[in-house]
């Protein structure tokens, strides 16, 4: 699989502390990348059962994740992780189809039978933490 986008994401922030933190991870970005930054409006998407803020940081990205509805997919880990916490990790792919080949030849568990559109309009695939050392990974159609 080729990479060469990585998105972590975090959960656990209300939607008022994300409001909150905009000016504080602006200020992060901008001390790290000076003119590269950018923070997304809050975004709900209830077909993954989340709201998301993308902050941009030049090549990275980094995903702020609240649980939007009943089902949603992030609820679990915040019921073990009171305050939040790095939920998953995203890597683009060239070829996801291709990566979803390769990926079950390797036995690691896809967590859904096809590729969902994820937040940017894209293909994605979540892969099973306990087959990715601990971690839920998300690889995305480049
Ligand atoms: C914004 C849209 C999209 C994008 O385009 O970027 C997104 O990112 S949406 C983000 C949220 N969506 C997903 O994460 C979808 C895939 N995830 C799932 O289907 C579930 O989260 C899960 C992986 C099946 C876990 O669901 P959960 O309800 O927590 O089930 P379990 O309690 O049975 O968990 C099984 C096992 O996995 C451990 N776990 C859960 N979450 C994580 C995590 N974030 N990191 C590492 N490990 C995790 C959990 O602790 C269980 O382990 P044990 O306790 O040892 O049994
Ligand atoms: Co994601």
């Amino acid at each position: 699989m080729a990479s060469s986008l990585l998105k972590v994401a975090v959960t656990g922030l209300s939607r008022c502390a994300l409001h909150t933190l905009y000016p504080q991870l602006n200020h992060v970005a901008i001390s790290a990348r000076p003119g590269e930054s950018h923070i997304s409006a809050t975004v709900p998407l209830p077909e993954h059962g989340v709201y998301t803020v993308f902050v941009e940081l030049g090549n990275t990205k980094l995903e702020l994740l609240y649980p939007l509805g009943e089902k949603s997919p992030i609820a679990g880990f915040l019921q073990k992780n009171k305050a939040g916490g790095m939920h998953h990790i995203c890597i683009e792919v060239d070829d996801i189809n291709a990566a979803i080949v390769y990926l079950k030849e390797k036995k690691i568990r896809l967590l859904s039978p096809e590729p969902p559109i994820g937040a940017h309009g894209k293909p994605v695939m979540f892969l099973h933490p306990k087959d990715c050392g601990g971690v839920i990974v998300e690889i995305e159609q480049a």
